[in-house]
């Protein structure tokens, strides 16, 4: 048999979500992937066993056989991350949104002129990320275009699969001096990118443009109508916060006298490509009109936590089926870690839903049947990724790309320890997505390309 289009197969355990709440454990499977860096095959122990591929693979090198306590799981998927935010994450939480944006967030974007500094930030950002098994990233860039451009490059050339957009603001009422463009520069700038990505050598759909109005408040309606069409035009991704806080949905309410899903649906930023980070405050009209268009929702658990002023509805979102995945929020969050995330979106659910007043009767406190999982989480930060972008990835299966993690528990100095004779398949997983240390993500891939290597 001919094998010669296979660049490489993997021999060992490795965990999926495919179906929300569920997971499957492929033990010992092989899996081999193609030059385009899709999966070709996943191989059971008596399919392989039949088969010369592992042969021709050992004997050409191009077999990783992982060790006992490896793990392989699905290459996370980031929804949503400020790439300029990066120097900021850890520090400056004690303010409200509004403040925070004013205070710390926009003047540090500002600096992004500087295209020496946005190199240095964007260098160590994407690295960063990929070093904690993030292999797909939706990026908030700021509102410059160069700058932007740089973060395009640095995703290619280290090879993560990036959806990057130029940020768009120009609200005078809003917006600082320093940090504001025109309707025509945004829209322009807008277009230059677009251009620029889709131009860009070497780029093979790993990196996507996304036109990004950052959000109601810090843009005219004008402003919004011509990204609107512009996406629309162009069948572009669009990227926003939605109803994110108290005063997010107020201003929109004050200012438009509806939600912020009904200004994005008619300015025509509301589709199948639409990435809405938040939506905490919903109607039920709104989460009619989401699911309608295919649109997604970017839930970013810890930022919700220090600014959304509530909890997110979850548990509704993902019965009701609408297309659903995780952030990070950087830098409203302290890690860029998707598992961290999982972990958190599993917390916020279960103060959700037993509430906090000591002063309320149990019955009475919180909002009963509200948690998620953490296998719920998971696929959130894996699958449900994958579908929102409408791209194969974040299961292992034939066709997909070959994007992936390797777990490794064998690390001395970190929280992952799995004890053989008491933990079962659905405990390992459990204590990987609760108890990875960036440390114990010793290999990663992007579209079947090794990207991170620590051993
Ligand atoms: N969390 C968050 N919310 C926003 N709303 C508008 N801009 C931002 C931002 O940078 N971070």
């Amino acid at each position: 048999m001919n094998h010669d289009d296979i660049l490489f197969g993997i021999l060992g355990n490795a965990f999926h979500c495919p179906v929300l709440g569920e997971f499957e454990f492929l033990e010992n499977v092989l899996i081999t992937i193609n030059t385009d860096g899709e999966i070709d095959s996943l191989l059971k122990p008596d399919e392989y066993a039949v088969s010369d591929i592992m042969e021709v693979l050992e004997r050409e090198n191009r077999l990783v056989r992982l060790k006992e306590k490896q793990y392989l799981i699905p290459g996370l998927i980031d929804l949503h991350c400020h790439a300029p935010q990066w120097p900021q994450m850890g520090k400056g939480l004690d303010l409200p949104l509004y403040n925070w944006l004013a205070n710390y967030t926009f003047p540090l974007e500002a600096k992004y002129q500087d295209l020496e500094f946005a190199k240095r930030v964007y260098d160590d950002l994407v690295q960063s990320t990929l070093s904690s098994g993030t292999t797909s990233a939706v990026y908030f860039s700021s509102i410059h275009l160069e700058p932007t451009r740089v973060l395009a490059d640095t995703c290619l050339e280290k090879g993560q699969r990036a959806f990057v957009g130029k940020v768009c603001m120009d609200d005078v009422e809003q917006c600082p001096d320093y940090y504001r463009q025109s309707v025509e520069k945004s829209l322009y700038e807008t277009e230059a990118f677009h251009q620029y990505v889709s131009t860009m050598s070497g780029n093979h759909g790993l990196i996507s443009s996304v036109v990004t109005p950052r959000f109601i408040p810090s843009c005219t309606e004008g402003l919004l109508k011509e990204l609107g069409q512009f996406a629309t035009n162009n069948n572009c991704y669009v990227q926003t916060h939605c109803s994110e806080s108290d005063w997010a949905r107020e201003y929109s309410q004050q200012k438009y006298g509806e939600t912020d899903i009904s200004v994005y649906e008619k300015t025509g930023l509301l589709g199948r490509k639409t990435i809405l980070a938040h939506s905490i405050f919903l109607t039920e009209q709104d989460v009619i009109k989401i699911q309608d268009y295919g649109a997604s929702i970017a839930h970013c658990p810890l930022s919700n936590m220090y600014f959304a002023n509530a909890a997110m509805e979850t548990r509704e979102l993902l019965n009701r089926g609408l297309h659903c995945g995780l952030g990070s929020d950087v830098a409203a969050s302290v890690t860029p870690s998707m598992l961290r995330s999982c972990f958190d979106a599993v917390t916020h659910s279960r103060v959700r839903e037993e509430g906090t007043s000591t002063k309320l009767a149990a019955g009475e406190r919180g909002e009963a049947k509200t948690r998620i999982s953490f296998l719920e989480a998971f696929w959130m930060a894996t699958t449900g990724g994958g579908k929102a972008l409408d791209k194969n990835i974040g299961v292992f299966r034939r066709g997909f790309s070959f994007d992936a993690v390797l777990v490794d528990a064998n690390i001395q100095d970190c929280d992952l320890k799995i004890w053989q004779a008491l933990d079962s398949a659905s405990d390992i997983l459990e204590k990987i997505i609760s108890t990875t240390n960036r440390q114990n993500i010793i290999k990663v891939w992007v579209q079947g390309r090794e990207v991170v290597c620590k051993q």
